[in-house]
């Protein structure tokens, strides 16, 4: 496996990965991995789907004047030629990849074939459960009777218990800021002390944060416990795509640095339900314990497990641990320590890491400026939007309030409902697992941003004018909360297959090996603000705006979808060395014309390679053709 590469792939669902030092950072995306080892093998077929030799079009100018007419014919044929490129591939392709391409039973066959590795990446991953866990319980707390009864004011004038918007939204958001810290400086355990270390010192530290929560009598303790195990959280959305991306055998990378994904959604969902059977269950502080208490049982089963992983070889080697990587490496593969897989697995860490190193690291200033070629300013800028936009699309809005908002629509048990949405985020994660790597980065964006923002324009609309047909303090329209819940499932369906894994892809593959972990971190920095920003302002937003802030979240997923129209290149199937190319072509604003224009000029370049121009004489022979 590439680690160079490899390294480079954990973030498509680390969602939050903030960290800024080399190892880290270094992890990127595991949908690039897949695509960049296989265009790797497109490139060299290019020359089967370009006439050959004496055509007019060898000539440089015709070339040119040629290929501007083919522009947007060719740019339209552009994704069926990449579809023929990896056809192509299965004629040259290992065993491995002929797994890959049979049909049928490929995914099973692949992880039958490395049950145990794919055994222990799921361990791995189920740090995703401990943070969608988080998310799914704290959503329906805050609308239990005794959690409110402990943790809220008591208003006056029903004499019931209540939260204030400022402390339901503080006492919500408040992981985020811990998770951002969490993995900016937590993470850091990883690289000094091994990922495994790490993964097991920092669920202790999410212990400690759970005992504070569990053990509170005042909403402050609540929240310094929230901030805690946040830390915690943060740290391990770092650790555990990087330690999978590190592990995995590359072929089934793609599938298990995704399944961190999938388990934050399990974890949702399973939240959802848990609290679900609390609420109706029970009255007393157990309502809300039991869930809390379950998380140490989560934190045991990771920091157990843990001792059966054998530590990252990466990291062994980066600590010149060099027979112990060796070791791991065979154990992953379930070979001997002489075997070709590992000298060979073994090769590409270490080459990969002294590529790292050749490459350095960029300071802060280089990231703010456009000079030379490279554009690297631009790609901090699309970064930090794109991861932005993921958190504005208002899915957060969603998974944090659900359960208030579908009481407030006039449910009667809203705790299903939010079963109901958690089922299909989880199961909508299976499709994006699936086509991952299967649509084009820009597409799938595109897409996904404009289908989201008519299920937001639809369900702002119903919920801000029909769905109180006799006034706010007046029964619902049962009806229309019934339409506005079915806007909510195809929102989040189409959330979970497109913006959810598809902004880590492509920031993954956007900044090059100098500038990646910064411009990472700036990145993920920014979806873990707007997440801290949305789950803290909402309440407060919706007790003015009621249904009508979903038109806030319309009117930013439809700039997002603007924003990739117009801004965001296509990277599927590049290296990332070919990404960096990418951007030299790059053109803002016109965001679509950079890879057509992009492809065009490779193929050209190709074209003369295999056929350099005639002698003069010639040449004139040729043109004398065109002109006739
Ligand atoms: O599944 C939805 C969840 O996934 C995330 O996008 C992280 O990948 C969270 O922000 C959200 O709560």
């Amino acid at each position: 496996m590439s680690t160079a590469e490899s390294a480079s792939l954990a973030s498509s669902v680390s969602e939050k990965n903030i960290s800024v030092n080399d190892t880290t950072l270094n992890v990127i995306s595991t949908y690039h991995e897949v695509s960049s080892s296989k265009s790797s093998t497109s490139e060299s077929s290019v020359s089967s789907i370009v006439p050959s030799s004496t055509e007019l079009s060898d000539h440089p100018e015709i070339a040119e004047q040629g290929t501007k007419q083919k522009h947007k014919k060719h740019h339209k044929k552009h994704r069926a030629h990449d579809q023929e490129e990896n056809n192509d591939q299965v004629t040259i392709s290992t065993e491995n990849e002929s797994i890959e391409e049979n049909g049928k039973n490929k995914l099973f066959g692949l992880l039958k074939k490395h049950s145990l590795v794919s055994l222990l990446c799921l361990l791995v991953a189920f740090g995703g459960f401990v943070f969608g866990w988080d998310t799914g319980t704290i959503s329906g707390f805050v609308q239990m009777s005794n959690f409110k009864e402990r943790f809220g004011e008591l208003n006056s004038l029903t004499n019931e218990y209540e939260f204030s918007n400022t402390r339901v939204g503080l006492i919500i958001s408040i992981f985020n800021i811990g998770c951002a810290i969490g993995g900016v400086t937590l993470a850091k355990l990883g690289d000094t002390y091994g990922r495994k270390i790490g993964l097991m010192s920092v669920m202790v530290v999410y212990i400690v944060g759970i005992v504070l929560q569990i053990s509170s009598f005042h909403w402050i303790q609540y929240m310094v416990g929230r901030i805690v195990s946040g830390l915690a959280v943060g740290a391990v959305s770092v650790l555990s795509p990087m330690f999978i991306a590190e592990t995995s055998p590359s072929e089934i990378r793609g599938v298990l640095v995704s399944c961190y994904q999938l388990m934050i959604t399990l974890g949702i969902l399973l939240g959802y339900v848990t609290t679900f059977g609390t609420v109706h269950s029970f009255t007393d502080t157990r309502q809300w314990r039991i869930p809390l208490g379950l998380c140490f049982a989560w934190a045991i089963f990771m920091i157990v497990g843990m001792l059966f992983l054998p530590e990252s070889a990466r990291f062994l080697v980066e600590h010149n641990r060099i027979p112990e990587a060796k070791v791991s490496l065979a154990r992953i593969n379930n070979c001997d320590v002489e075997d070709d897989i590992v000298v060979n697995d073994f090769k590409e860490i270490e080459t990969s890491i002294i590529e790292q190193r050749k490459a350095g690291e960029a300071s802060w200033k280089e990231l703010f400026s456009n000079d030379g070629e490279s554009q690297i300013l631009t790609r901090v800028i699309i970064g930090v939007a794109l991861q932005s936009f993921q958190q504005l699309t208002g899915n957060n809005y969603f998974f944090y309030y659900g359960t208030s908002i579908f009481k407030s629509i006039g449910l009667e048990d809203s705790f299903v409902t939010s079963i109901i949405l958690g089922m299909v985020n989880f199961l909508s994660t299976f499709i994006a697992l699936y086509s991952v790597g299967k649509i084009g980065r820009r597409d799938n964006l595109i897409f996904g941003a404009a289908a989201m923002a008519l299920c937001l324009l639809v369900f702002a609309s119903i919920g801000s004018t029909v769905l109180y047909p006799k006034g706010y303090d007046q029964a619902v329209d049962q009806q229309v909360g019934g339409a506005m819940v079915w806007c909510t499932c195809m929102f989040i369906m189409v959330f979970a297959i497109t913006w959810a894994p598809g902004v880590f892809v492509v920031v993954s593959e956007t900044y090059p090996l100098r500038v990646r972990s910064k411009g990472m971190a700036l990145a993920t920095a920014a979806n873990w603000i707007w997440g801290f920003l949305i789950a803290f302002f909402t309440p407060a937003i919706v007790s003015r705006l009621r249904f009508s802030y979903g038109y806030i979240f319309f009117g930013a997923t439809f700039a997002a979808m603007i924003f990739v129209l117009l801004m965001v290149p296509e990277t599927e199937n590049l290296t990332l060395e070919k990404i960096d190319e990418l951007y030299t072509h790059y053109k803002p604003f016109q965001a679509h014309l950079t890879r057509t224009e992009f492809d065009d000029y490779n193929k050209l370049q190709q074209r003369l390679k295999e056929n350099p121009p005639k002698p003069k004489q010639q040449i004139g022979y040729y043109y004398k053709q065109a002109d006739f």
